[in-house]
């Protein structure tokens, strides 16, 4: 079988094709600032990134012929975990916003969708998108009736790394109870309590630790004075939570490694900030783990800033008291976006179907 496999993200467009496991190409193109900066929705970028992937295609002499194309799950309605086969309800929810998120992972299935259509025979999915809702009774109360708790979060990224956790400490998943700690340009932390995400921060709407470039948690009544002082559009507010918050707002960049660079060459200010998105993060870590009642076999960390030591020592330093803590630095979604499909193509398991 042979698939592909388009991962969309905010800084890149990841492309790969497997021929059942194995991988015959991964390739990642990255995207400056100034050549998204063109596009007011992220919508508009379809055509831009879609032509990418085939002049990839071409490039590795690979012919655009597959039995499935899977893209990364999009910002829909909450739904369970798993894969899906992509419907016309659901590019419409894509297109057309039902929750309204502006996020890059939104192309993955219209893109998907739109290679697929050209090959006869040739599935397309999506598969744990970040609206994947498993959340307790309790973790849905907030302190408003008007604002109940939501979740957006590393879902793929987060399972696909629990399960290879459990798979080299010969467990299954379902068995453990794990926290898990995505550090990308969002952070999620979520608690895993027996094979389902039970508590998640929403990392991409303000809740939770900031990171590279989201806001987190803020002082609720100050945002409201800020909408309301006249200074500002929605649009400029809205990017103050996602896109340029946090690292990006206090130190003007996203990116961790040449903060660290900074912070060697003395920058106190650079090194207060890296602290502090540490301290918030093991914060939320350990509000996990209460979540589990302290009962935790392990906490994983993921996504790009787990291949900083400092960052990883630092937190182990905070929260190693909790359970032992283990790093799988980068991610695993497009070894994870294959298998999930392949597995439906051998019919192993079955596609969902989007309402
Ligand atoms: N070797 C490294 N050392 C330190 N930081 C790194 C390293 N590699 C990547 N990063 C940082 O990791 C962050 C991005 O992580 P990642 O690639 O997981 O995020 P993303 O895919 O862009 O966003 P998200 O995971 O939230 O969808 C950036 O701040 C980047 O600078
Ligand atoms: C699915 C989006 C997760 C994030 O980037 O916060």
């Amino acid at each position: 079988m042979r698939i592909l496999v388009i991962n969309p993200g905010s800084t890149s467009t990841k492309i790969a094709v497997y021929e059942d496991e194995k991988p015959i190409l991964l390739h990642s193109i990255t995207h400056s600032a100034d050549e998204l900066a063109v596009y007011d929705a992220i919508t508009e970028q379809q055509d831009f990134r879609r032509n990418l992937v085939i002049k990839e295609l071409h490039r590795a002499n690979i012919p655009v012929k597959f039995d499935a194309v899977i893209g990364r799950g999009g910002l829909v309605k909450p739904i369970a975990g798993g894969v899906y086969e992509i419907n016309e309800q659901m590019l419409n929810d894509t297109l057309h916003g039902c929750v309204m998120h502006n996020h890059a992972c939104n192309l993955g299935c219209l893109i998907a969708h739109e290679i697929a259509i050209t090959i006869p025979n040739c599935r397309a999915f999506i598969a744990d998108p970040g609206v994947v809702d498993e959340l307790s009774p309790l973790a849905r109360i907030s302190g408003s009736p008007l604002m109940p708790r939501i979740c957006i979060w590393h879902a793929l990224n987060q399972r696909a790394i629990a399960r290879r956790y459990a798979r080299e400490i010969g467990k299954r998943y379902e068995d453990l109870n794990l926290i898990i700690c995505h550090l990308g340009g969002g952070i999620s932390v979520a608690a895993h309590e027996h094979g389902k995400a039970i508590d998640t921060n929403n990392a991409l709407d303000g809740e939770g630790p900031f990171s590279p470039e989201r806001a987190g948690s803020l002082p609720a009544a100050d945002l409201i004075r800020l909408c309301f002082s006249g200074k500002y559009t929605e649009k400029q507010l809205l990017k103050r939570i996602a896109g340029k918050a946090g690292l990006t707002a206090h130190l003007g960049t996203n990116n961790m490694k040449e903060i660290q660079e900074r912070i060697k060459n003395g920058d106190k200010q650079a090194q207060l900030i890296t602290d502090a998105m540490i301290y918030h993060t093991a914060k939320q870590i350990a509000a996990e783990g209460a979540v589990l009642c302290g009962n935790v076999d392990a906490i994983l960390l993921t996504g790009g800033m787990a291949h900083s030591d400092y960052i990883t020592n630092e937190l182990r330093r905070r929260i190693g008291y909790l359970a032992p803590v283990y790093c799988f630095p980068g991610e695993n979604e497009m070894e994870a976006l294959a298998l999930n499909a392949l597995s439906v193509l051998k019919g192993t398991s079955k596609a969902q179907i989007y309402q």
